[in-house]
């Protein structure tokens, strides 16, 4: 191909994202209003921040995580701040009888679901992939089974409303990020289930949508203890993180691409690119030095 097709499609292609994410939108909270949410992963993090958001808006919202004590107090908080009504199920993702039961739960609690936004990720490392294969089916289990299992129980209730599921995942779930070989494996997998999923909806015109969030990085506490050390990027603040989550949710955005220009450039260059978005990937970590070898 000629280099002038080459920079023409290139240009092209620049123009037509522009105009993707610049598209108007038109985002009322009021539609939340008295809306059935479960929000998982939600004791800490995006996940607590989405369910002061929900409550603010008025939603009911059914919260999940492991730890009891942090779940009351968002649960009170959600109260405080609005919500229709707040209920919380604690346990873990590890376990499928559990993913199962939460969505039980919604339905004993309301008799049916509109919106699930699955967020939840189990404890990982960040650091040369140590070789623990069980790692990576514990994680496999958390955060990409138990999604696939709640969605599965869920949908009959999604079907019915024409609901809506949020998935959350990572930059590391679409392009090459080092040191979270398990973690990344089970954010692919994700965009693999999901993808397909979404186009069998399509065909038969199911009316449940899917999106599919792709965050950078963001200033929650796991996060910045973990990474804040070799990052030399600044981490985005998860309150607005979580409301463009719930926006793209509400408007049936097949993808929430935050902060939009960190994760749009990536994207484009991902293809078009490769080397040189691998090279600015190892670029935006410093001290790796600093990472212990396996
Ligand atoms: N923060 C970031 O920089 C980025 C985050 N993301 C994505 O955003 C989402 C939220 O991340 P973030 O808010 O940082 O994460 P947090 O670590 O703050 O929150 C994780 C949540 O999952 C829960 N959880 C952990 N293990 C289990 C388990 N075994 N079973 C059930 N729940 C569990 C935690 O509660 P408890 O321990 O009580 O169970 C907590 O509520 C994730 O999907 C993540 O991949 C994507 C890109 C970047
Ligand atoms: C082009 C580049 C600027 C892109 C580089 C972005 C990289 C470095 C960003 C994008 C996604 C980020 C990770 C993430 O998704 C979630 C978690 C889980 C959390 O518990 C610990 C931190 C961790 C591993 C983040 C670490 C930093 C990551 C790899």
């Amino acid at each position: 191909m000629g280099l002038l097709k080459k920079i023409f499609i290139a240009l092209v292609g620049v123009v037509l994202a522009f105009w993707f994410y610049s598209a108007r939108e038109d985002f009322k909270p009021e539609i939340l209003q008295e809306k059935r949410v479960i929000v998982t992963g939600a004791s800490s993090g995006i996940g607590e921040e989405m369910a002061y958001h929900l409550a603010r808006m008025g939603s009911h919202i059914l919260i999940t995580a492991r730890t009891e004590s942090k779940l009351q107090k968002v649960v009170a908080r959600c109260l405080e701040l609005g919500a229709a009504s707040a209920q919380y199920v604690n346990g873990s993702m590890e376990d499928m009888a559990f993913a199962e039961h939460v969505v039980q739960e919604a339905e004993k609690l309301w008799g049916g679901l509109d919106m699930m936004i699955l967020n939840h990720i189990g404890h990982t490392y960040f650091s040369y992939f140590d070789g623990d294969i069980d790692h990576i089916r514990k994680l496999l289990e958390i955060n990409f089974l138990s999604y696939v299992t709640m969605t599965v129980s869920a949908l009959p209730m999604l079907k019915e409303s024409r609901g809506s599921i949020v998935v959350v995942s990572s930059l590391a779930g679409k392009t090459r990020v080092p040191f979270t070989a398990p973690y990344s494996t089970t954010k692919f997998a994700l965009d693999g289930f999901f993808g397909s999923l979404q186009q069998e909806m399509t065909i038969q015109n199911a009316n449940v949508s899917i999106t599919f969030c792709v965050l950078g990085y963001i200033n929650t506490e796991s996060a910045v203890k973990t990474v804040s050390h070799v990052m030399k990027v600044a981490p985005a603040p998860k309150e607005e993180c979580a409301l463009e989550i719930i926006k793209g949710g509400v408007l049936r955005k097949r993808e929430v691409h935050y902060p939009r220009i960190n994760v749009a450039i990536p994207l484009l260059l991902r293809d078009w690119a490769p080397e040189l978005l691998d090279f600015l990937t190892r670029y935006s970590l410093s001290n790796v030095e600093q990472i212990k070898h396996q």
